[in-house]
């Protein structure tokens, strides 16, 4: 890149280069380049003398920036950013081939021990560019353009979405829409990516002990399993959850008749399981499953007879 070295228009002191497209790069004396703005709209002209003569617009230039400020903290942050930022999203789904859904993402970059602050408006920036709906597939374009933007070694984006299936009751075959709570996490260091995919499903679980020591029913609840895995392959969420489905004493569905509901009932006190038979038989399955490198199974069971929870954990190390 041909740099272009003039005076800054109204800011004393500071040297600036143009670089490429326009954009305006602060000269720190530390050598590290910054980006101070982009002018996606109006040209830079520059004197033969190379004076910057017309550094628009004058509303911005003259405003102080107190992010581009120097930090003398010496502590470099790891993760800044934005979270809590509501987005549509697509996702491959098996049975539509794409899902339209709504997920609240977080966008994070690492911050040098200069700086005082990152450009949060910058993450938002990134996302606008790939449209109104951010597609699965543009996660990694998505990483790699926040590392450039806000010139970072790292880049994490979360999304947390609901993802719906279609479930037949199982008698009945009557359908219904269930919700579940998907999420990924991606990390960009330097080109290296990670990525983390959690599913969290609800499921059935009936107690062993209070079916063996009880004269009449046992105490059954609701509970949560939370899966996260990392793979060598993509896995589709539909087989995650049904995966961790078929670990339980029975799964969820969205609609039962009472013929349905019978058969869950029936289904559940056949199948009794603890927590931790929750976990160790999702575990078991996913170190079956060829394409699993490391996962962490969670459960929490939300007693009937206390008013407290049973939890349970694997992580595979
Ligand atoms: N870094 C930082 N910015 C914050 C925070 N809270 C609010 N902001 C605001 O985020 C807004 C956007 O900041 P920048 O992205 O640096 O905006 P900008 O300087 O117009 O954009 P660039 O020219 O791309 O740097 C500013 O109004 C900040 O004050 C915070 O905790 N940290």
């Amino acid at each position: 890149m041909k740099k272009q070295v003039a005076e800054g228009f109204g800011v004393e002191g500071l040297r600036w280069i143009m670089g490429k497209n326009g954009q305006i790069w602060n000269d720190l004396q530390n050598g590290v380049g910054l980006l101070l703005w982009m002018m996606p709209d109006g040209p830079i002209t520059m004197s033969k003398s190379e004076r910057m003569v017309d550094l628009k617009p004058n509303h911005v230039a003259k405003m102080q920036d107190k992010q581009n400020e120097r930090d003398h903290r010496e502590l470099r942050i790891d993760k800044v950013g934005v979270r809590g930022l509501r987005f549509p999203i697509q996702i491959r789904d098996k049975a539509h081939v794409l899902q339209n859904t709504v997920a609240t993402i977080g966008m994070y970059v690492d911050l040098p021990k200069e700086f005082k602050g990152t450009h949060m408006s910058r993450f938002i920036e990134v996302l606008n560019a790939h449209g109104n709906v951010v597609h699965v597939e543009n996660i990694t374009e998505i990483l790699h353009a926040m590392q450039k933007k806000l010139h970072a070694d790292t880049a994490h984006l979360e999304m947390e979405f609901p993802f719906f299936l279609t479930k037949k009751a199982p008698v009945s075959g009557m359908e219904g829409l269930m919700d579940y709570t998907a999420r990924f996490d991606a990390t960009a260091s330097g080109k290296e990516i990670d990525f983390v995919l959690t599913v969290m499903a609800a499921v059935t679980t009936l107690c062993p002990c209070s079916k063996a020591i009880s004269q009449y029913s046992a105490h059954n609840q609701r509970g949560t399993v939370t899966v996260k895995i990392r793979s060598k392959q993509a896995i589709w969420i539909e087989d995650l959850i049904a995966l961790v489905e078929s670990c339980a004493s029975s799964e969820l569905y969205s609609l039962l008749k009472r013929q349905d509901e019978k058969a869950v009932t029936e289904r559940a006190y056949e199948n009794p399981v603890f927590v931790e038979d929750l976990v160790r038989n999702v575990a078991l399955k996913l170190n079956a499953h060829q394409d699993v490198t490391w996962y962490k199974v969670e459960a929490e069971n939300y007693e009937s007879i206390h008013n407290h929870n049973a939890y349970a954990c694997i992580e595979k190390g």
